[in-house]
């Protein structure tokens, strides 16, 4: 894959003393270019990040390939890759279908992923909210009895390219739903970018009300360029909440493992390419493209309305 594929959609970020492994959230949705991706290309990239010292890389998407034909070779790609010691890698999992598939394919950890956003949810996954939480569970409830660990993600957590506002309380909601039915961690995605620092800060102190700290992340957008400001805000919030509850004597289980993921369009990452990827130390780097992918759904299923 070229440098441009590398700067079109690479986020990447250094981070000093952080905690904990770093999620590598990573799927090819490598819309913007319109062409697909290689599967030998997909493959080589993962092993390359493989060596970077990240502990957590998101392969592939076992999702439908009506709706994301760039997902189509989940299971070459899933199959193709080495796997690290040391290093998981999670796949994205809308449904029993998409756990199974993923299963059988050897996935070790998934991840389901909602929206605080009705619209959103019924352009993305084609459900409501609710019934993307019976998905869940069944998803959820299939995991525990294979020993996988599933992530959850809640979409347009400070904004909705639909219905423009989203309530901290709908934010909150969907996050207790997936934390209680037996997501280990919660990410928070501005999807579309449109958050700022005191939505953030908002969202997360009503989130805060609902799941505990240790088990919260956030997936930061730089569509408008604020998505630093945003992490350093969560950054901020979550470090204090993690204070509290060491104040109260609860001990944290594990290190606060924050993790942060910003997509930034900025093309100052154009000369980013694979020899870039080892130099990096703590190298966060999103290849998601959950907004570009959207962009897809919504083309798609446009086009499938036709
Ligand atoms: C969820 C569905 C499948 C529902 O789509 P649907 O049409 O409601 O599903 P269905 O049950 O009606 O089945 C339709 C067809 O899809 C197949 N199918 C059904 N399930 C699967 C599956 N898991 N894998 C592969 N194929 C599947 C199924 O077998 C059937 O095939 P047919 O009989 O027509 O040949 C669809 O809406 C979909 O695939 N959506 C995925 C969209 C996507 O990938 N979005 C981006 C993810 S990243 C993101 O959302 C943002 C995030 C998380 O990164 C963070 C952020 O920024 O917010």
């Amino acid at each position: 894959m070229g440098d441009r594929a590398f700067s079109c959609i690479a986020t990447i970020l250094l981070f000093e003393d952080i905690q904990e492994g770093w999620i590598i959230s990573y799927s090819f949705h490598l819309l913007l270019l319109q062409e697909f991706i290689p599967t030998r290309t997909k493959i080589e990239f993962i092993d390359m990040l493989s060596e970077t010292g990240l502990t957590v890389i998101e392969a592939t998407s076992f999702v439908s390939s009506k709706w994301v034909p760039q997902m189509a070779d989940h299971t070459e790609v899933l199959t193709g890759i080495k796997r690290h010691p040391g290093v998981r890698y999670p796949v994205l999992t809308p449904n029993l279908q998409g756990f199974q598939a993923s299963v059988a394919a050897g996935a070790t950890d998934v991840a389901v992923f909602g929206a605080a956003s009705e619209t959103f949810s019924r352009k993305n996954i084609n459900c409501s909210i609710e019934e993307s939480m019976w998905r869940f569970e069944e998803v959820v409830k299939s995991a525990k009895g294979a020993n996988i660990p599933v992530r959850g993600y809640v979409s347009c957590v400070l904004g909705c390219p639909y219905e423009k506002h989203t309530e901290p309380g709908k934010v909150a909601e969907v996050a207790k739903r997936l934390f209680s039915m037996g997501c280990y961690e919660i990410s928070l995605g501005d999807t579309t970018g449109v958050g700022t620092p005191g939505a953030m800060s908002k969202m997360l102190e009503r989130v805060l009300k609902e799941v505990p700290c240790e088990a919260l992340a956030v997936h930061c957008h730089d569509t408008y360029g604020q998505a630093l400001a945003n992490i350093l805000t969560a950054l901020q919030v979550l470090v204090l909440a993690s204070f509290v509850i060491v104040g109260q004597g609860i001990p944290v289980s594990k290190p606060l493992s924050l993790l942060t993921m910003c997509y930034m369009h900025t093309p100052r990452y154009s000369h980013w390419g694979p020899s870039t990827l080892k130099g990096c130390r703590f190298l966060f780097l999103q290849l998601t493209v959950g907004h570009l992918s959207f962009i897809f759904t919504q083309r798609s299923s446009t086009a499938r309305a036709a």
